[in-house]
């Protein structure tokens, strides 16, 4: 036995095993191998077991798995690369990572398929998945070599970042992505009704005399697009859900059974359109800050099950991407190491169940991605993440890992903070101090 690491007396909670107990959790090598109460007590023994006793109260959770994170590997390394997003997954209690795919060039290949993987092999830590274009160039016009890129280790297949508007290109990318089970994830946005938005249209772009976003252009899409995906019977996938309409598209859906799915990020169910204030480009961000309204229905839509999975869309951008006017900055925020904190806010507020906010960043999205269930069981692969969820910390940059700083949330008081991450019994993560 290479490795044999011991947790004594910590709250394991996996919705999906109905699993919430103080018990020990045993691993040896990959594997957890015992869980139960004081079932450690013998393993502790051992000389070279790594015996861990958490902070009281402490809890451990399934890794967590994020469907949308912007590493800008390759071509903008100045923002992240997959070493330094990868450590900042580790850092926000996620084992698995999928990239998006509008890199320079754009992951429309086996080749840069290929590339990112290796390169994230030589690092280590967290796992990466790209996901690949559905077209070639994210120019919606000649589909991708979706079984290549499947192939290589794309998850899915999404032009994130630009949207497929042509129904007829959206519909033959249903039913190439089908053949080889993978979810085509849609960016949600007639660009015809966008064009030149900054943010939301509503009271406050009139008030700052910017060109709005409205909700309808991500409606209009998501409920074509669900018609073709009941035509073509294909798995489908709603990226960053920001309005109330999708979410009644979306439960309308599911109701009939259909094979679809969505997510939603920490933003959007934090933040409305107020935030962006005078000018904040730190609030500017793809889909923009909606309204009350939409705040609401997401969370329920979450709580509910209608919203599948919680995801960052972690997008980091420069100082000088930022420190410019409005018009000029680059749409986006981080996410990867605050989005638990901040959504755990919600779970005391009472606005989440707990079991739903660790069901969607775990069992959700990994069935989505279709990646090796996340399970706090014997045998189960020793994926996991150690949460003090007493701790209060201020979110500052120092203190991220991230090659960017470009959140909104600079400055805000949380709770709960990630002590350790664990990728198949490798400790990627220690601290949290
Ligand atoms: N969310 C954003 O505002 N920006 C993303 C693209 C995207 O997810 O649409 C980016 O790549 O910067
Ligand atoms: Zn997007």
């Amino acid at each position: 036995m290479e490795r044999l690491i011991v947790f004594r007396h910590v709250r394991a909670i996996d919705p999906s095993s109905s699993l919430d107990a103080i018990i020990d959790v045993v691993i040896e090598n990959d594997r957890i191998v015992r869980l139960g109460p004081n079932v450690g007590a013998e393993a502790a023994k051992a000389d070279w077991a790594q015996v861990i006793a958490p902070p009281p109260g402490a809890w451990l959770l399934p890794g967590l798995v994020d469907l949308h994170a912007h590493l800008r590997e390759p071509g903008q390394e100045s923002k992240e690369d997959i070493r330094s997003g990868l450590g900042a997954a580790a850092a926000g209690g996620f084992t698995d990572v999928c990239a998006m795919p509008n890199t320079v060039p754009v992951n429309d290949s086996r080749m840069v398929t290929e590339a990112m993987l290796s390169r994230a092999h030589e690092v280590g830590g967290p796992r990466l998945h790209p996901i690949g274009a559905i077209t070639m160039g994210q120019r919606g016009e000649a589909l991708t070599e979706m079984g290549d890129l499947r192939e290589a280790g794309a998850v899915a297949v999404s032009d994130d970042g630009r949207c497929v508007t042509s129904s007829s290109v959206m519909r033959r990318a249903l039913e190439y992505a089908s053949v080889f089970d993978m979810p085509v994830i849609q960016h949600a946005e007639d660009h015809a009704l966008t064009e030149g938005s900054q943010m939301h249209e509503g009271s406050v772009s009139t008030k700052l005399g910017l060109r709005g976003w409205p909700r309808v252009a991500e409606d209009i899409i998501v409920a074509r697009d669900l018609m073709l995906a009941e035509y073509t019977g294909a798995r489908y996938h709603v990226a960053h859900a920001s309005t109330e309409g999708t979410v009644r598209l979306l439960r309308e859906a599911k109701s009939r059974g259909l094979r679809v799915s969505a997510e939603v990020t920490p933003h959007h169910l934090l933040l409305t359109h107020e935030a962006v204030g005078l000018y904040d480009t730190a609030c500017k961000v793809n889909p923009p800050l909606r309204e009350e309204q939409d705040v609401q229905a997401l969370r329920e839509g979450l709580a509910d099950g209608t919203i599948d999975a919680v995801a960052t869309d972690h997008a980091p951008h420069g100082i000088l991407d930022k420190h410019c006017e409005f018009a000029e900055a680059k749409p986006g925020m981080i996410g990867l190491e605050l989005c638990l904190p901040l959504l755990l806010g919600l779970v005391e507020q009472g606005a989440l169940p707990l079991n739903r906010l660790v069901e969607s960043l775990t069992h959700a999205p990994s069935s989505i991605a279709r990646l090796p269930d996340k399970r706090i069981r014997e045998g189960a692969r020793a994926d996991l993440v150690l949460v003090d969820p007493e701790e209060r910390w201020t979110i500052e940059a120092s203190r991220l890992r991230s090659k960017s700083k470009n959140t909104p949330f600079l400055g805000r008081n949380v709770k709960g903070r990630v002590k350790m991450t664990l990728v198949a019994g490798n400790i990627v993560f220690n601290g949290g101090s």
